[in-house]
């Protein structure tokens, strides 16, 4: 093999698009740039102002271009690699990011008749608006005893395609009728790439209800909305490729936006957490990958059959060919750090944290760490974006248990990092009640970079933790994908040993620490199944309030 061919995986995030140069012999990563999103999430309101309503979070689609015409040359130049060594482009997105679009890909926010229309913005993954179409498309599909639903953990999130497209119908019926294709982005950007739409397995699967070569009936979708009917034949459906072929050449356009070859191997578009598996050598059954940004997905291939309840979804080869692909996740970890950093932080620890050198988060941590378990004497519930696995309920909403007088910033910070740890085992242990075992768990994404986090989540779930060897996950693997799509390395097995990047044993558990941490996570799933299981419905009774009131 050439030592000097290279690949380029591109990652689509929620805020940016990271690029990065990859050696096809050994993984190595050459250099990465990134590209901020000039729309970053439109939540509030759209570019011209319109208000958006609570819940709603859209993009807009050229900032993911620009990715293309600035990350990608960028990074190029910065690893001084020459066009012609690069063999491939692959990418990855977040999921389910959707939009509707013309025939020809035009999305249909660029129409200027559309553009103050928030229905013609792609729906990012985390606009979770649609909870109501999920609640009606899972109470039906329960009633008809569709087959589906189980590949479902037994409920379909409002996070994915039919609820959003659901939404569009019901709320902006000529949105809907002027949209062609409703299609992912990850689908979106590849078309860019190649001048072809192909429709990928992996979001066909998990976020497209696609189960055993076909979609929910249209008998089903009648039931749901009559003009619903028609939406997978008139919309949806394309012809699906599997995870690491070749969708096309990579187009003369697309060639002059990122300084690559014209004709190169674009590879069928993937997701930002299934594409991370093999980039951190998962390819075994029962390894799971958590990969912990904004969001926790958690993916894990097995070849056992088992029904999760609450998982995100299962699929055949969702992950790697030949096995089953899990899907579990939780909606907001780093966002919620974020969200407390953003509205917790008094500004003395604002003055204490710069004469340190610090950033908000780095601090809080610093200042968490000092404590003994429970000490804080809090337990809360990671819900504030929603709760993605087990409950799939997006209108559940945080708590926090046992504030007093004396409760501080760095106290309820570490209960919210220990809440999103309490999360991963309920998922872990949802896994291994129904006899798909968790053979290791692997952590990757950028909440790596929190030593305490990282120990906590060692601690609470009693397993030593894998992380993986790259800062750039998802861009490792999309780039490995364009290895297999360009015919460098024979399959992603392949790829993953040759390209992948893992290191064992980095945090273990403390008997001591865990012991403390079962007695606070059995507070957790006290206060998890009170709030989430029916027993008291105030969250949805508050959503209901805040609604009549706004
Ligand atoms: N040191 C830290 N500890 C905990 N959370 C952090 C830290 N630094 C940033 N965050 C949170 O992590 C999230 C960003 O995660 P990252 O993996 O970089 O992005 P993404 O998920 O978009 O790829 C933000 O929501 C931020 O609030
Ligand atoms: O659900 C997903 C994958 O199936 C999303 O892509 C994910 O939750 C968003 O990822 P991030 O937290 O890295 O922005």
């Amino acid at each position: 093999m050439n030592p000097e061919l290279c690949v380029v995986g591109v990652d689509f995030g929620t805020l940016s698009g990271r690029a990065v140069v990859v050696r096809v012999r050994d993984g190595a990563e050459l250099a990465s740039a990134e590209h901020l999103y000039a729309h970053a999430v439109l939540d509030r309101e759209l570019p011209d102002g319109t208000p958006l309503p609570a819940d709603w979070a859209l993009q807009v689609p050229a900032d993911w271009v620009e990715v293309l015409r600035t990350a990608v040359p960028e990074a190029l130049a910065a690893a001084g690699v020459r066009a012609e060594q690069v063999v491939g482009i692959g990418t990855d997105f977040t999921a389910c990011t959707v939009l509707p679009v013309l025939a020809d890909g035009t999305p249909l926010c660029e129409l200027p008749a559309f553009a103050a229309r928030p229905h013609a913005y792609p729906k990012l993954w985390k606009h979770h608006a649609a909870q109501g179409q999920a609640d009606r498309i899972n109470a039906l599909a329960a009633e008809r005893k569709e087959a589906w639903l189980e590949r479902y953990g037994g409920k379909v999130s409002s996070e994915w395609e039919f609820a959003k497209a659901l939404q569009v119908l019901e709320e902006d019926p000529e949105v809907y009728r002027r949209t062609e294709r409703w299609l992912e982005a990850a689908d979106w950007i590849v078309w860019r790439l190649c001048g072809r739409y192909v429709r990928n397995a992996c979001t066909a699967g998990y976020k497209g209800q696609y189960q055993d070569g076909r979609y929910p009936s249209s008998e089903y979708l009648a039931a749901l909305h009559p003009d619903f009917a028609g939406f997978v034949a008139d919309k949806l459906e394309q012809p699906i490729a599997q995870l690491g072929d070749r969708a096309g050449g990579l187009t003369a356009e697309a060639a002059s936006w990122t300084g690559l070859a014209e004709g190169i191997a674009v590879c069928v578009g993937n997701v930002d957490a299934h594409v991370t598996a093999p980039a951190a050598v998962a390819v075994e059954p029962g390894q799971m990958v958590a990969i912990m940004g904004t969001s926790t997905c958690h993916v894990m291939s097995s070849d056992r059959y088992g029904t999760v309840p609450g998982m995100c979804g299962i699929v055949d080869g969702g992950i790697l060919p030949g096995l089953w692909g899990y899907e579990a996740g939780q909606s907001g970890v780093g966002d919620i750090f974020g969200w407390f950093v953003r509205t917790g932080f008094p500004a003395e620890y604002a003055a204490a944290a710069e004469a340190a050198g610090q950033d908000p988060h780095a601090h809080l941590t610093a200042l968490a760490a000092r404590q003994k378990v429970g000490e804080h004497g809090l337990v809360a519930l990671d819900w504030h974006s929603g709760n993605r696995s087990v409950l799939v309920d997006h209108d559940l909403s945080g708590v926090i248990v046992g504030q007093t007088l004396a409760t501080r910033p760095e106290d309820v910070y570490r209960a919210l990092l220990e809440a999103t740890a309490f999360g991963t085992r309920t998922i872990v242990e949802a896994f291994e009640t129904a006899g798909v075992p968790v053979r290791e768990l692997i952590i990757a994404g950028g909440l790596t970079r929190n030593a305490l986090l990282m120990q906590i989540y060692a601690d609470v779930t009693r397993r030593p933790l894998s992380l993986i060897g790259s800062t750039q996950g998802p861009a490792l693997g999309a780039a490995m994908h364009a290895a297999v799509a360009a015919g460098a390395h024979p399959d992603i097995r392949t790829a993953a040993r040759a390209m992948g990047k893992v290191e064992r044993g980095v945090y273990l558990p403390d008997p001591h620490r865990a012991a403390a941490y079962d007695r606070l996570y059995a507070e957790y799933r006290t206060l998890h199944d009170y709030f989430g299981r029916g027993a008291n419905d105030v969250m949805h009774r508050l959503r209901r309030i805040r609604t009549e009131a706004s």
